[in-house]
């Protein structure tokens, strides 16, 4: 197949023709004739704490027929950097709706772990809810019959049954909200010239406030594979994105450390948090990262940068090639009035794990074994649901 160039990959979004989903009214005295949407069944799995709601027909409208709404920009301008920014990918009002419905329908959870450096132990309290679906790829989740909700664990060889000793965790499949993104996203990759990515895995991260955070950080655990590519959907509340390379090493920055957990990082490197410069979109940075490989120094000839992205409702950035083995990303908490005064945001990242050790690790520090919380939306805060995990 022909190459593509950006700018042909982008076309204006026009309005679709006829959505493929019409609302249905129905009149009641209690409706008055106004339209309601049509409701699709739920997503239901034996692994779910609770069904999953199906996207209404005007946000999946929105999403299939104006995605990607602009143009990436291809950002590779530093050493080990190839982000592609898509800004927004999501047109804002179908991304602000997508927000409120992912904050109202997943179930979410505050995890706490502990995190062992040689004989320290730390009880680590993740700053912001998240949530997980999916299963890394020698295993695959399989319709039995018609029905989408009859979907049964099978390994990906053989199609035998995955015996329940293969993981340490219940993995949950990919709502059907969820699965269309995904599916988009993966289409959004391969028209801008990119290797075709397949994820199976879409972690959920909410940030309540501006005192909800991820430390610095790289996603580069050897269950991705090398070179993984990690798409990241912004969504609700603008939040700052930043990024710095990692100290180089003499003779370069190869080594792979294989990835880690940000917040222990971030707990074992003191309360100051991940004391960042603000002012501007690049500045000079600091010279090590939290996530550092401790044989690795920085060069004296080579200035490490620190980039700063403002990230709105419906942007995404793809990180892909050597971005991950050489820079770290963060969300850093935001301090004082500007903080009490943020939105709400939730981030998702699609990514694809290749073994059975990333499907542990993704549910045991993003749903862990405390339990399950809804949004509220009388209280507008996160809820304990008594009894769920
Ligand atoms: O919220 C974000 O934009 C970043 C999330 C992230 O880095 C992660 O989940 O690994
Ligand atoms: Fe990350």
């Amino acid at each position: 197949m022909a190459k593509r160039t950006l700018d042909a990959f982008f076309k204006p979004s026009t309005p679709p023709k006829r959505p493929k989903t019409e609302p249905t009214t129905i009149s009641t005295p209690e409706t008055n004739n106004t339209p309601i949407e049509d409701t699709k069944p739920p997503s239901q799995h034996q692994s779910y704490p609770i069904p999953i709601a199906q996207l209404p027909s005007h946000i999946e409208v929105g999403l299939e027929h104006a995605t990607p709404a602009t143009a990436p920009r291809e950002i590779n301008n530093q050493p080990h950097l190839d982000l592609l920014h898509f800004q927004p990918y999501i047109p804002r009002p179908t991304a602000n709706e997508l927000f409120k419905f992912l904050r109202r329908e997943l179930p979410f959870y505050r995890v706490q772990y502990t995190a062992r450096r040689g004989d320290i132990e730390t009880q680590i309290n993740t700053p912001r809810w998240t949530t997980v679906f999916g299963v890394d790829e020698t295993s695959t989740f399989i319709q039995q019959d018609n029905n989408p909700n009859s979907l049964v664990l099978l390994e990906s060889k053989t199609k035998a049954p995955t015996p329940k000793t293969k993981y340490q965790c219940t993995p949950r499949p990919i709502p059907a909200c969820l699965d269309l993104l995904r599916r988009q996203v993966e289409a959004a990759n391969a028209t801008a010239d990119t290797k075709n990515p397949s994820y199976n895995f879409c972690l959920v991260n909410y940030y309540a406030n501006g005192d909800d955070s991820i430390a610095f950080h790289s996603d580069d655990e050897r269950f991705l594979g090398p070179e993984p590519n990690i798409a990241s959907l912004s969504l609700g509340g603008e939040r700052d994105f930043l990024m710095k390379h990692k100290p180089f090493v003499s003779g370069g920055n190869t080594n792979r450390t294989g990835g880690c957990v940000p917040d222990a990082a971030h707990a074992m490197s003191g309360p100051g948090g991940t004391g960042v410069t603000r002012a501007s979109s690049i500045v000079s940075g600091g010279t090590s990262g939290t996530m550092s490989n401790p044989e690795s120094r920085p060069a004296a000839t080579v200035p490490l940068q620190q980039i700063k992205m403002s990230l709105g409702s419906g942007d995404m950035v793809v990180m892909r090639g050597a971005t991950q083995s050489n820079w770290l990303h963060s969300i850093p908490k935001r301090k004082g009035k500007a903080g009490e005064m943020t939105r709400g945001r939730i981030n998702i990242t699609f990514r694809r794990a290749v073994i059975p050790g990333g499907t542990n690790n993704y549910y045991h520090y993003n749903v862990g074994s405390g339990g399950m919380y809804r949004w509220d939306e009388v209280s507008r805060e996160m809820v304990l649901q008594d009894g769920k995990v």
